[in-house]
């Protein structure tokens, strides 16, 4: 390799998000065990698992909400709890519940956003083309459906064209059409080189979307593989079985397939 794809790889392996042994406790409730993750520039990750798995939990502290009791979290050197601005300009995040307050339309809402991070005001009309709202004309925000409500928040999570976007349950409310262009608008992201790390009860969706799989089961990480190897191990449909034989156990597992 000559020195410059030396150096152009070099600059490329230092583009991570790294989790160091992460861990949330409340009270005397261990929410997140430790968590040790490392994530290269171009993945995506799936954290999967039941409700109160803990998924929340860890997009919350990766998306500065909330302080882990132990552990660094660190992007592309950055450390967040050291250089906390130079961290969340990179940061593009999609909430799970948000509460869409005030008479907005889509173009309202996103244009408000785009004041607030910069970003010029034609990203916003390029973003309702991509997410589809860009014929919503005024009709308000709180009069969208479910669906419709987490495509806008995509679209402000992809406003700044972030270098890590975390998105927790995306794909809640989603139809099928939007499922599958959710999937190619991430893979899209991580092409042009972004780290996106979502969380899904979808097994189909985490197959479709990712390269490598986080499953836990009340905060404890049960599962963390390339979904190329959980595909080798369990075969087709892999995920689904790898999940049953985790929170089933392999008897049950083989029982469903049977079945
Ligand atoms: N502020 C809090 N105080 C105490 N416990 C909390 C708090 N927030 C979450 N929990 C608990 O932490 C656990 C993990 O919750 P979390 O929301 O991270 O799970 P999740 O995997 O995102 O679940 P779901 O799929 O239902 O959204 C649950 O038992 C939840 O009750």
């Amino acid at each position: 390799m000559d020195n410059m794809h030396n150096d152009a790889a070099l600059a490329m392996s230092s583009l991570t998000l790294e989790l160091d042994h992460i861990s949330k406790v409340i009270g005397n409730k261990q929410l997140v065990a430790p968590l040790s993750l490392s994530i290269a520039a171009g993945q995506i990750v799936a954290l999967c698992g039941g409700n109160g798995a803990g998924k929340s939990s860890i997009i919350r502290m990766i998306a500065d909400l909330s302080r882990p009791s132990s552990g660094s979290i660190v992007l592309h050197g950055t450390a967040l709890h050291e250089q906390r601005d130079q961290y969340l300009a990179e940061l593009g995040y999609m909430p799970d519940d948000y509460q869409f307050t005030g008479s907005f339309t889509a173009y309202e809402s996103l244009k408000f956003w785009a004041e607030l991070k910069q970003q010029p005001v034609n990203r916003v009309r390029e973003l309702l083309e991509l997410v589809g709202l860009h014929e919503t004309g005024k009709k308000k925000v709180h009069q969208f459906s479910k669906g419709m409500r987490q495509r806008l928040l995509l679209a402000q999570a992809l406003l700044s064209k972030p270098s890590l976007l975390l998105l927790d349950e995306p794909t809640n409310g989603l139809d099928p059409y939007w499922m599958k262009r959710f999937v190619a608008i991430i893979d899209e992201a991580a092409r042009g080189g972004a780290i996106v790390l979502f969380s899904t009860h979808q097994l189909q969706v985490a197959e479709a979307a990712a390269d490598y799989i986080v499953m836990l089961d009340q905060g404890e990480v049960k599962l963390s593989s390339s979904y190329e190897q959980i595909r080798l191990q369990y075969g087709e449909q892999g995920l689904q079985r790898a999940y049953e034989a985790i929170f089933w156990g392999e008897e049950g597992a083989m029982e469903r397939v049977r079945a």
